[in-house]
């Protein structure tokens, strides 16, 4: 199979911080139909804005991984608007949808999803490679040296502790400079200091690197190391924070029941 080609691969100027590299207006989405029909989020309007770590918090079931994947192009709204930058996802074609996620957004999941017979560095830019883009060196040193991987770029995952692993997740996410980084629940499955570590090098792929981040997470401590924490229930947003301290996001947690 022949990649498309890359159509802008590096180089993207940043949009300028505060504005919304994405967002969701009138966000519905039905999962199923019929008598099992449930609606995962409830006229949404939310924006993500530039250079900003944000949080989506809220209960189980509130529709926080539905509104991480809509926004990011995986799933398709039932009716409203999901805009990456001033793209409206749903006026693309499949391909220019799989193009728009390759070139301008990158994702960690809680399983860390690397291919196990590629060594680290391998997985890193596994996708510039499919894309056939040329990996910009810099950027890769940097991104390597920002998440501390540089003494393991020639081991393979089984070789590599979790949180590790999960290392190598955020840096393939970050290897093509995409405008965002959307992550589900990526501590999930790390014990705290390895999820701290994770949480602490996506701070600084804000702080340092520019980038923008969004995190659904149910972690009150997780979420203290974001900008801004936007809270849903019943697949609404009831509420938000700016500059989310634990024991504030402990609060509202307590208030929603989550
Ligand atoms: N593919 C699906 N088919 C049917 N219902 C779904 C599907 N995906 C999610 N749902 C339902 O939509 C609602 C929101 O789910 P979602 O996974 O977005 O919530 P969440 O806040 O991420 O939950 P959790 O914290 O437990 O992961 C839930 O009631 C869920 O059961």
């Amino acid at each position: 199979m022949t990649a498309a080609p890359s159509t802008a691969p590096y180089a993207r100027t940043a949009p300028p911080p505060g504005s919304a590299v994405a967002r969701v207006v009138g966000a519905t989405k039905v999962h199923g139909v019929g008598d099992t029909a449930v609606t995962a989020l409830d006229d949404v309007t939310v924006a993500f804005p530039a250079g900003r770590f944000t949080a989506i918090m809220g209960p189980s079931g509130s529709g926080k991984s539905t509104l991480l994947h809509c926004v990011a192009g995986l799933d398709a709204l039932t009716s409203g608007e999901a805009y990456i930058g001033d793209t409206p996802l749903s006026r693309l074609s499949d391909t220019q949808l799989t193009l728009l996620r390759r070139e301008r957004i990158g994702f960690v999941f809680q399983a860390f999803n690397l291919v196990p017979t590629l060594t680290v560095r391998e997985n890193v830019t596994l996708a510039l490679d499919l894309a056939g883009a040329r990996p910009d060196r810099d950027w890769l040193d940097t991104v390597i040296g920002t998440v501390g991987l540089g003494d393991r770029l020639h081991h393979r995952p089984a070789e590599l502790s979790g949180g590790q692993q999960q290392r190598v997740a955020v840096a393939r996410a970050l290897a093509s400079r995409p405008q965002i980084v959307f992550a589900d629940e990526p501590t999930g499955n790390l014990d705290s200091r390895s999820g701290g570590e994770i949480l602490g090098f996506m701070r600084r792929a804000v702080d340092e690197l520019g980038q923008t981040v969004v995190m659904v997470t149910h972690d009150p401590l997780a979420t203290a190391w974001t900008d801004a924490a936007v809270f849903l229930a019943d697949g609404r947003v009831v509420d938000a924070l700016d500059d989310p301290t634990p024991e504030l996001v402990l609060d509202r947690v307590r208030t929603l029941g989550g």
